[in-house]
């Protein structure tokens, strides 16, 4: 049974469904030493923000297939060593959208009506109502950094509220900016703007510090900025000096540069103006169920040997689009393997084309399921989804992709063509309408085999006898075969002979059909 380590606390309904298929062991506070020690028994480990998933460790998960984070951001796994080891990282990407989208809220309605030192100075005994005089959102700007998932629910709430919308993200257009009521702007121009500022971007390379003293310097004197997205994007010892010299209007913070917050953090001491949560956006009891579901599914999935759907570090493998292309990723590695085989290795240069049906689709995931199969013969178990491309790149396998909707033999169709130490080889395969895969084309000969794990292949003089010899040569071998198939382009001229044989085929046999008259080549393949 395969094992997996919870490292952060993770809702029942998450370990439950991990049950039913592994070993489930939750031990969370765990040091990286800790965790170093432990993770080579663990075929997976599922986290939240708390652990960090280093490096370290992840060389030492010599069994880990997958890392699970159950939220969103994955600032805190070393996703780039992840994938050099194959290892594939899911998410959560929705579970929690909502929950920290209404913390963000909460956080911005509590700031501004300083509620948290309110309810403190009531239970302390007091009744001081003169020095909680807050201000409205309504009609007040709001700047929205990200207008991703939350970002976007923010904003749909906050435009409820009567507030004006600013927002800034590269990465999204004007269209939906405009869908969102909300007026797509410049960094500098929402900094200068808003009265409200928001963060709902990830923390990356590029945002980090986004919010030093050089940003604040630009603001208004009133401005309130809530972080509900990462620490590190804001500079919180600027910060804390803008506040405490009222260049600012308040901040509130639910995540920090170190985790938990320093005992001596600068913002600890701040007054009213500034709301501090212990990292809460994502903590209701829906998103911890949702994310808890969302990703123990994926991490039994992966671990019942079926791709993930909301896998970080695949490229292109959406969820719907997934579904439908699950038969052609099977197809691809078959071809792959075979292509690869057929190329005698080394290969320089793939070329993948999408036919009929297929072509509408998106080429990534059978690109990576062609170059997984076609790596397998030299990388075995160690090439998968997650770092075929990687792999192919460092071995300067050039990747060419082409579409052609045209061709329509069957629904859907895959041809490869590898140039590599034996020349260049092609094969096409195709889905039956019930999922059966069938090779239908090697070399451009045509054929309708389905793969097995033992085939036999010929080039051949098209001339009478010759099947005949090969099929009581394999006899005398004891190899049994389960199918046999021969393509030809013209009568009596060059052909190809498939066989899909129930046994390996023996040492020494090959030499003995390359005796047979007619015979030019013959060699084996194992899919
Ligand atoms: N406090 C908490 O407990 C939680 C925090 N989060 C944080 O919130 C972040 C956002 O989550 P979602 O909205 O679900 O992600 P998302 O991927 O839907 O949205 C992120 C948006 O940021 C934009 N973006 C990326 N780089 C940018 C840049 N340099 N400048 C401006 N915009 C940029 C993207 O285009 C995208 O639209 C997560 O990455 C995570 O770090 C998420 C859930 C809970
Ligand atoms: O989903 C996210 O990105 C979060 O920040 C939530 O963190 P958590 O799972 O509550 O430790």
């Amino acid at each position: 049974m395969p094992k997996v380590l919870v490292s952060d606390p993770i809702d029942q309904a998450g370990l439950d469904i991990l049950s039913q298929v592994a070993q489930v062991d939750v031990k969370t506070g765990l040091s990286n030493e800790e965790l170093v020690q432990m993770i080579p028994e663990y075929d997976a480990l599922m986290i939240r923000s708390g652990t960090r998933v280093t490096q370290e460790i992840i060389e030492a998960g010599n069994q880990l297939k997958i890392i699970g984070r159950a939220g969103v951001g994955v600032d805190n796994v070393d996703v780039p060593s992840a994938t050099r080891k194959g290892i594939v990282v899911v998410n959560s990407p929705e579970g929690n959208t909502i929950a920290a989208a209404e913390h963000a809220l909460a956080m911005m309605l509590s700031l501004s009506r300083y509620i948290p030192d309110a309810n403190h100075s009531v239970k302390n005994g007091k009744w001081d109502r003169k020095s909680y005089v807050g201000a409205e959102v309504y009609k007040k700007t709001l700047g929205i950094v990200g207008l991703g998932k939350i970002g976007s629910h923010v904003a749909a709430a906050a435009k409820a509220l009567g507030m004006k919308l600013l927002a800034y993200d590269p990465f999204i257009s004007l269209e939906r900016a405009d869908h969102l009521g909300c007026r797509l702007v410049d960094m500098d121009l929402l900094f200068r703007e808003s009265d409200y500022i928001t963060l709902h971007i990830p923390k990356t390379s590029e945002t980090a510090n986004l919010i030093n003293a050089e940003a604040i310097a630009k603001m208004k004197p009133t401005v309130r900025i809530i972080n509900c997205a990462r620490g590190g994007i804001i500079d919180e010892a600027a910060l804390a000096d803008a506040l405490r010299e009222g260049r600012i209007g308040g901040a509130a913070l639910d995540v920090y540069e170190n985790e938990p917050l320093e005992a001596d953090s600068p913002l600890r001491s701040l007054g009213k103006q500034a709301i501090l949560t212990p990292h809460l956006g994502a903590s209701t009891a829906e998103a911890q169920i949702n994310v808890a579901i969302d990703v123990a599914e994926q991490i039994r999935d992966v671990l019942l040997g079926l791709p993930a759907r909301s896998a970080v570090n695949i490229p292109g493998l959406y969820p719907d689009a997934l579904e439908k292309l699950r038969p052609y990723l099977q197809l691809a590695e078959n071809l792959g393997n075979l292509v690869g085989q057929l190329a005698g290795g080394r290969v320089e240069l793939l070329n993948v084309r999408l036919q009929g049906e297929l072509a509408d689709n998106n080429s990534q995931p059978i690109v990576v399921a062609a170059l997984k199969g076609l790596l397998s013969q030299a990388l075995r178990e160690r090439v998968n989804y997650v770092n075929a491309s990687i792999e192919a790149k460092e071995r300067g396998i050039r990747i060419i992709e082409t579409r052609d909707g045209s061709i329509r033999d069957y629904t859907g169709s895959l041809h490869l063509e590898a140039k590599g130490a034996l020349g260049d080889h092609s094969v096409t395969g195709a889905l039956l309408g019930d999922g059966e895969i069938r090779i239908t084309d090697i070399d451009e000969f045509p054929i309708n085999v389905p793969p097995t794990h033992h085939m036999l292949f010929t080039r051949h003089r098209d001339m009478p006898g010759i099947i005949g010899k090969i099929g009581s040569l394999l006899g005398s071998f004891n190899v049994n075969i389960a199918s046999m198939q021969v393509g030809r382009k013209i009568v009596r001229g060059d052909a190809v002979m498939v066989l899909s044989l129930d046994d390996p085929l023996p040492e020494g046999i090959l030499a003995e059909i390359m005796k047979v008259p007619g015979i030019r080549d013959a060699y084996t393949v194992m899919l």
